[in-house]
């Protein structure tokens, strides 16, 4: 498939910027201090949740000073498009999660799906603790849980398809720095 890159420059000129860089950094510092408090002392396995949580992981990661290793595993519900299907694992979680405390990192709660499936998977692989952290939680009632909420939240925004920030808006737009709402939807 071809792609216009004209149209992908002009979504990102029309589009509305809900959270600047700015923001988004400073929500991500405050997530930090919270994790912290709560992970310091259990030797944790953090978990990007890739693509989309590439970037915040990467900026989270150098906010938290105690020991920790870092993976990642891939698993998507999109693949490029703006509505959510079956998740798909890419690549599961490469290390044993026996009795490990684990933490998984994303860019977006939408309908929670995802992210759903995902902590199952590591409770079932035996770890001991799986705690979510995202840089967005959308707000709307078609979460795969009522109330379904993440143990770390850095940004609640409008029901919008959103990008940047590692969000991306048919593949593209992940490297924007802020965060950003598609015109019309
Ligand atoms: O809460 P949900 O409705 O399940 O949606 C959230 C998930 O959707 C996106 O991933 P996507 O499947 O688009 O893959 P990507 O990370 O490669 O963009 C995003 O990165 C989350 O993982
Ligand atoms: O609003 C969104 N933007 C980008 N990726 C997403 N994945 C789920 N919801 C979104």
């Amino acid at each position: 498939m071809s792609i216009d890159l004209d149209h992908i420059r002009q979504v990102f000129d029309e589009a509305d910027c809900l959270f600047t860089r700015e923001q988004v950094d400073s929500a991500i510092e405050h997530m930090a201090a919270d994790i912290s408090e709560t992970l310091a002392e259990k030797n944790p396995l953090v978990f990007a949740v890739m693509n989309g949580g590439l970037v915040f992981a990467g900026k989270l990661l150098t906010h938290l000073h105690f020991p920790l290793e870092s993976s990642y595993m891939h698993a998507t519900r999109y693949r490029n498009t703006t509505r959510g299907g079956e998740l798909d694992w890419k690549v599961p979680p490469a290390q044993d999660l026996k009795d490990r405390h684990v933490l998984i990192v994303d860019d977006i709660l939408d309908e929670g799906h995802t992210l759903s499936a995902i902590v199952e998977h590591c409770k079932a692989a035996g770890a001991a603790e799986v705690l979510t952290a995202v840089l967005v939680d959308k707000k709307h009632d078609r979460k795969a849980h009522p109330g379904q909420k993440c143990d770390f939240t850095g940004l609640i925004c409008e029901d919008r398809y959103i990008f940047g920030s590692g969000m991306d808006y048919q593949g593209y737009w992940r490297n924007a720095p802020g965060i950003y709402a598609l015109k019309g939807h």
